[in-house]
This record gives C-alpha cells, structure tokens and sequence, in this order.
C-alpha cells in the first residue's frame, strides 16, 4: 500500500418505448430482475479498454453528480530559510480531508504545485491575516501571483488557526473510528498541518452558508516525501494530462494510460501521474499485484466486468457521511437511487471479493480483506430486510421509475402496495391510448416517457408540414429531428394522476429509506476504506491491461542508477505508421549523469528525450513500461524544458525558456531527473550557446540526472571532458537523392538509433529546407555559398586555439577522475560488484577521453569540420576563449572540491604541481 496513504487496513479499516407494449412495462413493473451483463466470451483486450464502460455505470454516477461546492484549502507556515507549509483541503463533494507538511523552498514551488493539484475545480484558500500585515510575505506574494482564475483567496483571523492541540480534537471529532488511531501516530509533530487543520474546520463550521455537512470525513495524511514533485510547466510540456493540441480528442499520458472503469480509479491515476510515487516497497507491492492479474486473465475479467456497473463511490459515501439535517431537504428519489446504489456497490463488493480469492499478492489480499470486511455482509442484511432482492440500478428513465416505485419490499405497507397498483394501471391506460391513437390515424405513434415530460407521444413525421396537419387532438407539440413530440388532453391528464402516485410512493418508501440510510451510517468508516480500495484496484487492473494489450512491457525494478533497455516512446510508438525504434536509456550518477544528444533535425532527438521522463512516470505509478528490460533510479523530481512556443502572451519565448531553466536551476539536485529539449535558441547564437554551457556545467555539479538535446555541437565538445558527462548523437546516413545529377545533393535517411559521439553530418538544415521544395532556389543556393564562407573562416580562427586548448583538457580529465573517486570512496551502499563495475566504467571512460584527446590533436581538422556543422564562425572564437580565459575556473573548482572534500589524498600544491608537468 502506499504510504501516501493511510495503511490498507486502516483505508480499506428491453425493448423502446416505441415497442413500450403493454408486455415490457407490465413485464418489468411486476419486478423482473435487469438482465445480467453476458459473459459472452469477447476477447479480453477489447473488453478491458475503457470504450466498454457501460452508459449504465455512467448514469449511474451522473445521478450523484449535484451541484459542485468548492474546496477548501488551508495554509499555514513557519519562517525560517527553508519554511514549512502545513496544509488542509476539503473536499466536501467527497468529504475527504486530506493534510500535508511540505518543507519548501523559498520560492513555494511545491506548495503552489499541491493547491494547482485542485486547478479543475472551484477553490477557496484561507491563509492568516499576518501573511498580508503587517507586510505580506513571500507565501503570499506567490500565491497571488499564481493564483488559477477561479479560485479565491482570503484572509482569516489568525485565531483560526489556533493551535496543533485545537486541530487535533476538532480532526477527532469529525473521524470516523478507525481513523482515530492512525491520527495520534501520523499526525505527530506536524504542528503547522494541525493548526490549518484546525482552521479548516473552524472556517467551514463559521461561514454563513454553512458548507460544514460531513459529520465525518474521510480523512489522509500525505507524506511529502513520499510523492515526486513535478511542476506544472513539464506537466504541460510533456503532456501529462492534457494534450496541448487538441485538448479534447488529443492523447496525454493521462490518457493514454486511463483503463480504468470507474470515477475513483481515474483520479487515482491522475493524482499519482501528477505525484508519483518515491516509495519503493509501495511500488514493487503494485508491480506484483500487476503481474498477478495479468497472469490471471479470468480474475482480471471478471473484476473488470464486475467494476463496469460501479458508480461514483465516493460522492456515495459523502452522501452517507452528512449530518441528517443536510440531507433532510433531498428529494426522496435521491434517497431511494442512493439506496440502489449502495445496495448495487455492496453487491459489487461481494462479487470483487470473490473474484480475487485465489489472489496471493500482499496489495491485492489486502484489498480482498477489505470487501470481505464484516460491514459489507451487515450493510447488505439490512438491504435485504426492507429492499426488493430484485431491486438493481437502470439506466432508462422508465425502468429506473420503476425501480424506485418497487425498492421497498412489498407486505411492509398496505397502502403503499394500493399506490403502485394505481400507478401500474395508469401507465397501462396511457400505452392503451397511444396504441389505439395510431390505429386510429394510421400513424406510427410511440409512448415515451422521461423524467421532465412525464409520459407523452412521438410521432415519426413522414412529410415535412405534417405537424401543422396532425389531427386536433394531439396538443403541445414540437419538432425533434424527424419526431414529433406531442400529447393529448387524456394523456396529460392520466400523467399527472400518475406523477401524484409516484409522489405518494417516495413519501411512504421515504421512512423506511432513511431507517436506512441512517443505519448505514454506522458504517462509513468502512465504506471509505472500500472507496479507496476499488480506485486502487481499478488502477491495479488498468494497468494489468494496458500491460496485456501492448504485448510488450516489462515490470521494472528499482535501483540507485538507471538502466532501460529497448526503451520506446509509449504513445509515440502506438502512433508512428513504420515500426518505432527502440533505444537504450543509461544513466549512471559517476559516468553518464548528463548526456548531450546532437543530430539533424528530424533525427528523433526530442522523441528519444521525452520517453525518458514518461517511462519513470510510469514505472513510478506502477505500471509496466515499454522496454524489454527496466531498472530505474527513484526520482523525487522531474523536469522538463521543452522548445515550444510560449503560450503566455505577456512573455517572450526567450523570458519564457529562461525562466524555466532559473527554475530548474534553482530547484533541481541530485535526486532529479532533467530533460532539456534545446535551449538558448531564442537569442543570438554567442548568448545561447553561453548560457547553455553555463548551465549544464551547473548541473553536473549538482549532479542531477540530465539529458539535453540541442544543435550546439560544440557544447559536447566542451563538456565531455567532465567527469560524467556523455555525449551521444542520433545516426543518420547521407544518401544522394539522384546519382546521375550533377548537382550530387544529398538527402538524410534517419535511423533513429542513439550512438556514442557527436553528430558529424553537417548542412542538415539546408538540406531540409531544400527537401521541403518550398523554399525558391536562389535562396537555398545563397544560403549553401554563406555556408561554406563561414566554413573557411572559423577553420582559420580554430586551428589557433586548438594547442592551448589541449593542455588543459588533458589536466581536467585526470583532475575528474581524481574528484570521481572520491565521490566513490565515500558512498557506502556499494556492494563489491557494484564498486568494481563502477571503477571498471570509470578507468574504461577516461582513457577514451584521454586517447580521444590525442586523436584530436593529431585530427585537428575533423574537430573543424565538425565544428562547421554549426554554421557559425565565431562559436571556435568563444570556445577558445572560455578554456583560456577562464581555464583557470576548471582549476580552482577542482581545488575548491580537494580542499573541501573529506577525504584529502595528496598535497594541495604537490596536486596542482604534477598537473603542471601533466
Ligand atoms: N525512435 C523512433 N522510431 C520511429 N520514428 C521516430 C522515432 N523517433 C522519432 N521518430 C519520428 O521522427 C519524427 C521527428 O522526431 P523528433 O521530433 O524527435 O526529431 P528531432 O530530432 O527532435 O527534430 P528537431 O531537431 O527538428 O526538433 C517524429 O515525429 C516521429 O514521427
């Protein structure tokens, strides 16, 4: 189970109305049972997807779907550098309450993260008033300032908050039992959460409009540190949830993924897309549920099957946990569909049991226990001593009336009994009337009934003024597509007797009703545990059949680096007409922590860059990924800079990109993972390329997990000699378009394979441009001479800086090593292997960096002629110019690290000294 929640044992603790024959009303109005779903064997995949889900389980929820009440969020914080942010939501569609301590920065990325989490529904937060007097603080700045339009913020007196002890008694009034426990162990010590806890509850009990209805909530704890960050600039660019094209029809990862069946399951996945999982026991505990089901196909069907009726249980359960007088004023046949629905949700929950009681794995017996909890078996003898047995959810109006007017057992009031009968032979009067009405005029006449009209006539209009020429007795009529609706004068009258039966029936089932409902209060703390356990068994099965329908997934494993083999886009590859190219992803913290891809355009760099943050996603969700051998490193961050255009029209594209790096910059450590999909394009090509370099130079010294692409060849050329620094480039072959034309173009046919090295090929931009046909060419034709102008320059300005360049690559790499190894030296969860294999890939790259050095020097001009590959004359000038200029900054880093450093080896000068004669 995960522990971002509460353990499981404590969460889990006919025909048309047209052929509306007497037969089919009468059938069913003597209390035929729906029909079953069939088991007709259909084959497994196309039953999984979510196109099965049936319009009965969504009208089903659509029932409990009312007016929407905002939710509630409480915050409140410590000052200090690093300040704490205690936070309460409620949610009082679903009366969850969840809390959290989050120990952010001073930027509140992660608290303004968590209140975004809610950015689809209306939002009230409360902070004290001292965050705005007597000067507002930085909390609040930031929060006015990323504030989502429909979400108001307000200021509360301070005594509100009042105090961890207040908090705490208020949260153990409002819990149900089982709750009380895991809030005396989880709760400690978490002052600021308690005291916005405290205010949460004051505030909802004090408004006016009194929104305080729960007498119980459904209450969590959320770990911060046990959930990744991802802010919500990656959520967009890597399209997490919502496709940034086509918003409706378009695939995110959301959902792509989303297989679930019911309302539970997809918010699952969606809270845990936007905040997977850090926890490694939790996720393995999901990995082997995933596994268990796909093995077991029948299991996995029929809990999908039985989930397929299931409706929206946590708005359910909200209704059970109100106070009664909140409820009092809800219109009967609510009550009574709440009861179906109950009645349907603890069947299910038997059924559910059942289906996965030869299920061994840890998560998955633990969800059985839960709806096998004793509640279930107590809720459903008290079902079955005043409801119908026969009494199931349905989806058409008719027969859903129907059902409310027979819920309650027959023999239990007498005069209840009388009102069905009347409403019975009412409704037979009405079909009689039609039936007879069409004979009489020769039309082809249906009786129809819905909630707001009641029962009335449809006629199938056969010429196009037939309205104006129906006889008198048909009145109130209006046009619908090729129908007309209308009534007569004996129909609406029969209606409205039968509307008055109707009424009669709810108000004498409305006792018995809430007898009920009242005595199913007493179980609510259970039904929030079976709530929790369907959306995480739904999610469990999503995942199992997802892993089923793509043939080609594997489990993953976790581990301190990360190592996919035959990784592959998982959505890109469903979508690409030609058989996608699959690509290893390494990533290890000494060797390859930061990998520089080059290569044309249209190489598949960008494809390549995304998958690697949408596998970990994945994998930390616990999904199957698409690759045929997985292990990963936990990130507790993930970002993403991707080159689009900026969407924020008081922005530049180039303060948009830079803003984004500052913020990974500025948050990103060791436990990230970054993907920099371009950067510095926006601005001239010295300024680029310079803060580029900057940067990743301070990445690696963070030592974050980094991979960027970009068309800078040269930064790969700087950067490689840093220890962990790899760079890598995307193969593609030249080939002449037409061997016999003089002109000996050639076209690039790409491969799409990841290989060691920088890209080499060189005019790739032109060559695209004259692919298109587009372009006129005399444009094309200057733009290839400027070329190869630039080319003849910077092949004269390079040559110049190469020598000195040399020297000081050569003390770098070994000043790398020196620094690498300590770094090994200290890490003490090696084991022996893993220490040998690590010196191994260590010893292997450098003396491929050092004799690559050497065959610079010798090759010089291959160096250039890579380097022309940029286009640009001055970019030898500013590497020249950084390495002599500043070539002393990679020396006095390294010293920084010796000095700093724990374990000190050699003699500081005596260091500097054998790298002179180095
Ligand atoms: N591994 C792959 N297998 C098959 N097709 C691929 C693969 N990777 C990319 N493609 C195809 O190539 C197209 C271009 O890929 P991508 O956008 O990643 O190129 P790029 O190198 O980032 O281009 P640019 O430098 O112009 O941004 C994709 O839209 C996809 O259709």
């Amino acid at each position: 189970m995960d522990s971002t929640r509460k353990p499981i044992s404590l969460i889990l603790n006919s025909s048309t109305i047209g052929a509306f024959g007497m037969e089919t009303i009468s059938h069913s109005a003597t209390r035929t049972p729906t029909a079953a779903p069939s088991k007709a064997r259909v084959p497994l995949i196309r039953r999984l997807t979510p196109s099965t889900r049936s319009t009965r389980a969504r009208t089903a929820v659509n029932n409990l779907e009312s007016i929407e009440l905002p939710i509630l969020i409480a915050i409140n914080e410590s000052k200090s550098m690093s300040p704490k942010v205690g936070i309460c939501i409620i949610d009082p569609n679903t009366s969850k309450l969840t809390i959290t301590e989050i120990v952010d920065s001073q930027t509140y990325v992660r608290t303004v993260h968590k209140i975004n989490m809610y950015s689809m529904h209306k939002v009230d937060i409360i902070v004290p008033l001292s965050f705005s007097k007597p000067t507002k603080t930085n909390l609040m700045k930031i929060l006015e300032q990323n504030l989502i339009d429909d979400t108001r913020l307000m200021l509360v007196p301070k005594n509100l908050f009042r105090s961890e002890a207040a908090g705490k008694s208020l949260l153990l009034e409002n819990v149900t039992d089982s709750d009380k426990s895991f809030l005396s162990t989880e709760l400690n010590q978490r002052h600021f959460a308690l005291c916005a806890t405290c205010a949460a509850i004051n505030y909802m009990k004090q408004r006016k409009d009194n929104l305080f209805i729960h007498e119980k909530f459904n209450v969590s704890y959320e770990a911060s540190e046990s959930t990744a960050f991802i802010d919500m600039n990656t959520v967009k660019s890597l399209e997490l949830i919502e496709n940034n094209v086509d918003p409706k029809k378009g695939l995110s990862l959301l959902k792509f993924l989303d297989s679930t069946m019911t309302k539970m399951g997809h918010r699952l996945l969606r809270s845990n897309i936007l905040q997977p999982l850090t926890n490694g026991p939790s996720l393995t505990a999901r990995f082997e549920a995933v596994q268990e089901l796909m093995n077991k196909e029948g299991t996995l069907l029929e809990v999908h099957e039985h989930m397929n009726f299931c409706a929206d249980l946590d708005k359910l359960f909200s209704f059970l946990s109100k106070k009664p007088k909140e409820t009092i004023d809800v219109v009967s046949d609510q009550k009574i569909n709440n009861v179906i629905l109950l009645k349907q949700s603890m069947t299910m929950c038997r059924q559910l049991g059942a289906d996965l009681s030869s299920c061994t794995s840890n998560l998955l017996v633990k969800v059985r226990e839960t709806f096998q909890h004793p509640d279930v078996a107590a809720t459903l003898q008290l079902i079955k001593q005043n409801i119908n047995e026969d009494c199931s959810w349905a989806n058409r109006p008719i027969e859903l009336r129907n059902q409310q007017c027979y819920a309650v057992k027959s023999g239990m009031n007498g005069l209840l009994d009388a009102s069905r009968q009347l409403h019975n032979s009412l409704i037979e009067d009405i079909l009689t009337i039609a039936d007879d009405l069409g004979a009489k005029h020769e039309l082809a006449i249906e009786a129809k009934f819905d909630t707001n009209r009641g029962f009335h006539l449809k006629i199938k209009e056969n010429a196009a003024n037939m309205i104006n020429e129906l006889p008198p007795v048909f009145i109130n009529r209006t046009r619908k597509n090729r129908f007309i609706n209308c009534t007569t004068l004996e129909i609406a009258k029969l209606n409205s007797r039968m509307e008055n039966a109707y009424s009669e029936i709810l108000i004498m089932s409305g006792q018995t009703v809430d007898e009920l409902l009242s005595n199913c209060k007493n179980f609510v703390s259970t039904y929030f545990m079976i709530s929790e356990a369907t959306a995480l068994l739904d999610l469990i099965c999503g995942f199992a059949a997802n892993a089923e329908k793509h043939g080609n997934y594997v489990k993953p494993e976790f581990s301190s680096s990360t190592m996919i083999r035959q990784a592959r886009h998982p959505i890109l590859e469903t979508l690409v007409k030609k058989k996608f190219v699959a690509n290893d992803i390494v990533a290890m913290p000494e060797t390859s922590r930061m990998q520089i891809i080059t290569g044309p355009n249209m190489s598949g760099k960008s494809v390549y860059l995304s998958q690697i943050p949408l596998i970990s996603i994945m994998a930390q969700i616990g999904s199957f990924v698409p690759a045929s051998y997985a292990k990963l490193a936990i990130y507790r961050s993930i970002y993403a800079r991707i080159s689009n255009d900026t969407d924020k029209p008081n922005m530049s594209s180039f303060s948009s990109e830079m803003s984004e790096m500052a913020f990974i910059l500025n948050n990103a450590d060791k436990d990230s993972l970054i993907i920099i999909d371009e950067l510095g394009r926006a601005s001239s090509y010295t300024d680029g390329f310079a803060i580029s370099l900057a940067s990743l130079e301070h990445l690696v010294e963070l030592r974050s997990i980094c991979f960027m692409c970009t068309h800078f060849t040269d930064l790969p050329k700087v950067m490689h000699l840093k220890q962990g620094v790899l760079e890598q480039y995307m193969k593609c072959e030249q080939e002449e378009t037409n061997p016999r034309s003089a002109s000996g173009k050639t076209r690039l046919k790409m491969n799409f394979e990841l290989t060691k090295g920088v890209n080499w090929i060189s005019g790739y931009g032109i060559s695209m441009v004259r692919s298109t046909g587009t372009f006129p060419q005399s444009v094309i034709k200057d733009a290839e001479d400027i070329s190869e102008l630039i080319k003849v320059s910077k092949k004269k300005k390079f040559q110049s800086s190469v020598g000195q360049l040399n020297g000081i690559r050569k003390r770098n790499i070994i000043l790398d090593v020196y620094q690498t190894l300590q770094e090994v030296v200290r890490r003490k969860d090696m084991t022996d292997d893993e220490l040998l294999g690590t010196l191994q890939a260590i010893e292997c790259t450098s003396v491929e960096r050092l004799s690559k050095l050497i065959g610079t020097s010798v090759n010089d001009d291959d160096d250039e002629t890579e380097d022309e590959s940029d286009g640009d004359g001055e970019n030898s000038d500013l590497l020249a110019h950084k390495t002599t200029e500043t070539g002393d900054l990679y020396v006095s880093d390294h010293n920084k690290n010796v000095q700093n450093g724990n374990v000190k080896l050699i003699d500081e000068e005596e260091y500097l000294l054998d790298f002179g004669s180095a």
